[in-house]
């Protein structure tokens, strides 16, 4: 049993090691100065204050492995690796002239090795007397960083007035932590030494000054030194690597440089024990890499890793990152990932770890580390730096970010822009009629703004009821010295366009409106002229010359390349010089159907789909084809979007500036009347006003000119519903009052298998209160088909904000308290009320009487409805002395007591019948589903497919 030291015996000890320490840095020092050029003057400083008695410094310097450098502890603490020993406490500094000139340059200058301070014989493990095995030495982070400025490098010289050390090529480490950086292991990445990462990313707490980025790893600088490997001496210690399960081991004798070395590596593991080092196999290149690199020292590759270390001499990723002074990603690893862009003036490197690249994140300025991502970001404007530089890290493939978005994005990159929202000058809208600019609300005139900008080539995607229709009417006057325009639209709105055009630009002569009707009409036969998506493909050889000027409304249709409308509108749209595209939802499944929107604005921008399909679809290789049916990176494709094409507002973004209803009459399209019932509306109007005809004679000829009309109305009124879902309406009311409306309606949406409730005068009053339930809480889209008579009240819809009046109705208190339904408490948008109003039908009495009563009423104080801005726009009825006589029938009918009850019995109880030759031709369903072009617009309600529009 031994018997304690004495106090003396302790003090003895301790004095004979500081005399051994300085015996050895005198050595050390003489040794450098054979081999060492002029010039250098590094100082290895001992600490003579806070030596602990059992540091690996109790070894014989004259046994010592080391070349005479000693480290200066920072941070004494308990190893993570199992070292629980007092730590030596040597400091390490570089002279000021060191500073000056640069490590790694002045490093060239110098012989890479010592052989003088090499240890005399090959020491294995065991024959490692115990305290040295038991003892490796414990370094700090920062002294391992700049390991390899020992290799021959450093003069230790306690004359040497010592200095902080500081590497002027390097980014500071003394930037303090971003929050928002976490160690790997709490990003979920793979587990790295937490205590390194934060001894990198804090400041030293030695006082030193460090600048420059994070320093290279012992083995990377010693490469990028040399590129060479060491040449070993004679005597050099001899190792071996031996796998132990998904780890290896290190067997080898005691050496100080590759403990060093151990220590630098982030999976390291002490095994006191067997007292040798284990580390996983992601740092197995970079061991061995340092270790060709010490020149005491022979590790044995791992049987069959050989091929895993590349020779420094021969990697030619190892001479770039000489060249340019980088570090080489020290894992075998192999990472790929790609950049993505996360807002407008940073981007994402979405990839997997690699220590080396983390170290290079570590270089940039602008790092930002998101915790819930657990990605690292930066400012666009070092984009480039950090691109130069993961190009030297062979082990990592970062994709960069794709040219469109490069070249959208120029100004963030170059730093010439770091505004968080791009600046849009106002235009100069003079040239415009002033009604038209003056009635623009703001959201809208910025809508203008940004169109102008954008010389006229964008998408406007304002959410529906936006107004969407006055923006691009403005947009194109702004241009009209470039007309003839061309304005695209489904063919249930071609005449309500027409009616804009006349609404919102008095200066716009109505004969210089051209709506096509028909295969056979002249698509250029007016300054503005307005064609159906399904005409526009029909007539595609009127459209040479081009337009220049092209409106597309619900422009969403054009989602599918394959079909006729777009194959005729996208070369149109590519040649013309201002392409206004108009669609509430751009994208109602899947980004794939933005595909040709896009193309249509910026041909350039992605010219083949599948580089598209590829970013941004999700795109898969399948043993049949490509499929680009999934969705990916959908933020970047909005920024892009936003950046260069797109514009989009939602309702609740400019709810304040929105009246609380907005009504819009729809002029649907006469076209769909057919000759025979167009023969039975003429034949009542003629008996209405027939001065022989008794006064049970002409109410008889009102009904039948009311019943007439319904029936008319019907194809117009089905395709504008499915329009209106087709363009991603979800849920919404529409009022009729004829039963043949009604159920041709309700027909046509059972068809189509859209979830639908009816409210009719046949319906229980608890079968109502549940339908209403049914409707107010179902999800998704939903249309409810209610008698304007019987479900104008008591009623509560406030889940949809969009009311089609399918059919007018002579008393304007019924209509408004049929919008009631939605426009009430519970409504927290804006509500959109359509008015279907058919040419050449009972329409055109119907809706200037509901005008005027409204008007009365207003001026009464009884009504705050305004209809004057569309009473203003209906100057396209006739005002002949016949019609003028319908109209004062009219007027004269409904003031008469009875005339309701009477009219509405009709409505009720009308049944085509015979006449149903007439519902024949007018319902003719193969004019609305039954042809290609129908069947594949009516695909989308056949799949359902859940809204999931990214945008
Ligand atoms: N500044 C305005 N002044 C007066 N009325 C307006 C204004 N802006 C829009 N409106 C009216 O609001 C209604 C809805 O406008 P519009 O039809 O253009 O919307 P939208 O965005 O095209 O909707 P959707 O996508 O459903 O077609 C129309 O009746 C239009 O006249």
């Amino acid at each position: 049993m031994s018997l304690p030291l004495t106090e003396e015996q302790r003090k003895k000890i301790e004095e004979n090691r500081q005399k051994a320490l300085a015996r050895r840095a005198e050595k050390l020092l003489a040794g450098q100065h054979q081999n060492t050029v002029s010039g250098s003057s590094i100082a290895a400083k001992p600490s003579r204050s806070k030596q602990g008695p059992s540091t690996h410094l109790h070894q014989d310097p004259s046994k010592s492995g080391s070349h005479g450098v000693v480290f200066k502890q920072q941070n004494p603490r308990s190893s993570s690796d199992g070292d629980q020993r007092p730590q030596n406490s040597h400091s390490f500094q570089l002279s000021t002239s060191e500073q000056a000139k640069g490590t790694w340059q002045r490093q060239e200058e110098m012989p890479t090795a010592c052989p003088s301070h090499r240890p005399p014989n090959q020491v294995t493990l065991a024959g490692i007397s115990p305290p040295l095995a038991n003892s490796p030495p414990v370094v700090s982070s920062e002294q391992l960083w700049v390991y390899g400025l020992e290799q021959g490098q450093i003069q230790a010289s306690h004359k040497t007035k010592s200095t902080p050390f500081v590497n002027t090529t390097h980014e500071p480490l003394a930037r303090a932590k971003n929050f928002q950086e976490t160690t790997a292991s709490s990003s979920g990445q793979p587990p790295r030494d937490p205590e390194l990462e934060a001894r990198m990313a804090r400041p030293s707490t030695s006082g030193q000054n460090v600048s420059g980025s994070v320093m290279p790893r012992p083995e990377e600088r010693l490469q990028q030194k040399s590129g060479t490997p060491l040449h070993k001496a004679a005597g050099s210690q001899q190792g071996t690597c031996i796998k132990i399960g998904d780890r290896f081991q290190v067997k080898i004798g005691y050496s100080e440089e590759l403990i060093a070395v151990f220590k630098s590596l982030p999976s390291r593991r002490y095994d006191p024990a067997t007292k040798t080092w284990n580390f996983s196999m992601t740092d197995y290149g970079a061991l061995m890499k340092a270790a060709q690199h010490l020149q005491a020292v022979t590790l044995q590759p791992l049987e069959g890793a050989e091929g895993h270390v590349e020779s420094p001499s021969t990697s030619s990723s190892s001479r770039v990152a000489a060249q340019t002074c980088l570090p080489v990603a020290p894992s075998l690893a192999f990472v790929k990932g790609q950049c993505i862009l996360i807002s407008r003036a940073r981007f994402e490197a979405d990839i997997s770890y690699s220590e080396g690249l983390i170290a290079l994140f570590k270089q940039m300025d602008s790092r930002k580390y998101d915790v819930k991502t657990r990605k690292w970001n930066f400012l666009l404007e070092e984009y480039s730096k950090l691109m130069e530089r993961v190009r030297c890290l062979p082990q990592v493939q970062l994709d960069p970010l794709p040219k469109t978005l490069t070249l959208a994005f120029a100004a963030q990159l170059q730093k010439t822009s770091l505004c968080p929202v791009a600046d849009i000058p106002e235009a100069d809208l003079s040239k415009v009629d002033s009604k038209l600019v003056s009635s623009l609300l703001p959201f809208q005139r910025a809508g203008v703004n940004f169109a102008i900008a954008k010389r006229g080539r964008l998408l406007l995607a304002d959410d529906m009821g936006l107004g969407k229709t006055i923006q691009a009417i403005c947009i194109a006057a702004y241009y009209r010295k470039e007309w003839p325009l061309l304005v695209v639209v489904p063919s249930s709105v071609r005449f309500t366009w027409e009616q804009a055009f006349r609404q919102w630009l008095p200066s716009l002569s109505p004969d210089h409106i051209n709506v096509v009707v028909t295969g056979k009409d002249r698509l250029t036969a007016g300054l503005v002229n307005i064609v159906s998506f399904d005409l526009l493909s029909k007539l595609e050889k009127q459209l040479k010359p081009p337009f220049r000027v092209v409106i597309i409304d619900e422009s969403h249709f054009l989602k599918n390349i394959k079909t006729a409308r777009c194959r005729a509108a996208v070369p149109l749209l590519k040649v013309a010089k201002r392409v206004i595209l108009l669609s509430g939802t751009p994208a109602m499944s899947r980004p794939a159907e933005l595909y040709t929107q896009i193309l249509a604005v910026r041909p350039t921008f992605f010219p083949q789909f599948h580089a598209f399909g590829l970013r941004y679809c999700g795109a898969k290789r399948l043993p049949w084809g490509w499929d680009y049916s999934g969705s990916s990176n959908l933020g970047e494709l909005k920024l892009l979007l936003e950046e260069t094409v797109m514009l989009r507002r939602l309702k609740g973004d400019v709810l304040c500036q929105l009246p609380a209803k907005q009504r819009k009459m729809v002029v649907v399209a006469p076209g769909r009347i057919s000759a025979r019932t167009r023969a039975a509306l003429d034949a009542a109007a003629k008996e209405m006003t027939t001065k022989e005809s008794t006064k049970q004679q002409q109410k008889e000829a009102l009904i039948l000119f009311f019943n007439r009309t319904a029936e008319a109305k019907i194809p117009s009124v089905i395709e504008y519903i499915l329009d209106l879902l087709e363009s991603g309406r979800e849920k919404f009311l529409v009022f009729a009052h004829h039963k043949v409306v009604l159920d041709a309606v309700t027909n046509e949406l059972e068809r189509k298998r859209v979830k639908r409730i009816r409210i009719d005068g046949s319906t229980s009053s608890a079968d109502r209160e549940d339908l209403c339930q049914q409707f107010q809480l179902s999800e998704g889209p939903a249309v409810a088909v209610l008698s304007i008579t019987a479900a104008n009240m008591g009623l509560t819809f406030s889940s949809a904000d969009l009311v089609v009046f399918a059919e007018l109705f002579w008393n304007p208190g019924v209509l408004m308290q049929a919008e009631d339904r939605v426009h009430r408490i519970g409504q927290s948008s804006s509500v959109g009320i359509h008015y279907l109003v058919a040419r050449g039908t009972a329409d055109d009495y119907l809706w200037p009487l509901i005008q005027e009563k409204i008007k009365v009423l207003g001026e009464a104080g009884l009504s705050e409805t305004n209809f004057s801005e569309m009473t203003e726009a209906a100057d396209y009825f006739y005002k002949d002395p016949k019609q003028q006589r319908i109209y004062d029938f009219f007027q004269k009918s409904f003031e008469e007591d009875g005339s309701d009850m009477e009219l509405l019995e009709a409505a009720e109880s009308f049944d085509p019948g015979s006449g149903s030759q007439d519902t024949g031709d007018t319902l003719d369903e193969s004019t609305l589903t039954g042809s290609p072009l129908k069947k594949s617009r009516f695909e989308f309600f056949d799949n359902w497919d859940s809204f999931t529009s990214p945008l």
